[in-house]
């Protein structure tokens, strides 16, 4: 396994933003879903060492993040992080920025450290704005070249916060592309439901700072199946209708007229909408204070 949380929390004064929490990750793109607030960043910033936990241990390629000043600066060696929210340096290059991000990293050889930086920004497809300034980059190429950064030196775990924000599609295709090439292990944040469906083997939903799912993409639509329906009417009772594009209404739990609607194969997002809806029925998916 690459990476493991045991019995790690987070609070920030009164509020806890991660309940004591053990996970075990390996080889694979996980995706992380959960509501705003549920403790996404929060888990991502501990397991990339930007955030110390309240309690517990993180581990990265067999060093202790909580560990040692040794053995965190070891593990940070093994870990690439895209922030939620990069700030840049306007004024550097594209190839600057990762050349000093890669500095930072350690990498004291020039020559490799230059190949590197070369890499990944064509990996990135970068490649031709190298020495363009940042301030002059589209949104688009400044998340790409805030992921270009999180890819330095083939990490062993791979946490990215929101990765596909900003991208068109073309982009988000051919990161997908990169991300399911890795042999690493990729943590993904993602409210983009769509991602989840496409690249992860793995699921973790985050409510009010617990896990409330852990399992398979297939599992997670397990939960869905034979309540989605499409029909001329809304399901009576459903925690999300829309009109699609057929003209059909798409109703997503609920009670369905069955003369007239059919049951259609759920999506993740469909699959997380009934999961939300179950949390909320209990009372659990508010409420992450103390
Ligand atoms: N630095 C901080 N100080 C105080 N509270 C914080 C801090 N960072 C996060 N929190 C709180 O911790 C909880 C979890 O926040 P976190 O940012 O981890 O959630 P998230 O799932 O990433 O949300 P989002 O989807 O909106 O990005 C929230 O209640 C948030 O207000």
């Amino acid at each position: 396994m690459t990476a493991t949380l045991r019995d790690v929390s987070k609070s920030y004064g009164r509020t806890v933003a991660l309940h004591p929490t053990t996970l075990t990750l390996g080889t694979g793109v996980i995706g992380l879903l959960g509501p705003n607030g549920a403790g996404k960043t929060t888990m991502l910033r501990l397991l990339s060492s930007a955030l110390p936990p309240s309690t517990g241990t993180v581990t990265v390629a067999g060093h202790e993040v909580t560990g040692t000043h040794a053995e965190r600066t070891a593990a940070r060696r093994r870990i690439g992080y895209l922030p939620q929210e990069v700030v840049f340096p306007r004024g550097m290059t594209a190839a600057g920025f990762v050349d000093y991000v890669a500095v930072l990293k350690e990498w004291r050889d020039t020559e490799a450290r230059h190949r590197e930086v070369r890499r990944v920004l064509d990996l990135v497809e970068l490649g031709d704005r190298s020495t363009v300034r940042i301030r002059a980059l589209s949104g688009g190429q400044r998340r790409r070249l805030a992921i270009a950064q999180a890819l330095l030196g083939d990490p062993d775990l791979l946490v990215l916060d929101e990765p596909t924000t900003g991208l068109d599609p073309e982009q988000r295709a051919s990161l997908r592309g990169i991300l399911s090439s890795l042999r690493c292990t990729v943590l993904i944040s993602t409210h983009q439901t769509e991602d989840v469906s496409a690249l992860c083997d793995r699921v973790i939903v985050l409510e009010a700072g617990r896990v409330r799912f852990d399992g398979s993409v297939a599992e997670l639509l397990a939960v869905a199946a034979g309540h989605v329906h499409q029909g001329p009417a809304p399901s009576e009772g459903a925690v999300g209708t829309w009109k699609t594009g057929t003209g059909l209404v798409h109703s997503v739990g609920g009670t369905p007229d069955t003369q007239t609607s059919t049951a259609v194969d759920p999506t993740v997002e469909d699959a997380y909408l009934l999961l939300r809806a179950a949390s909320a029925r209990r009372g659990t998916s508010e409420g992450a204070h103390a």
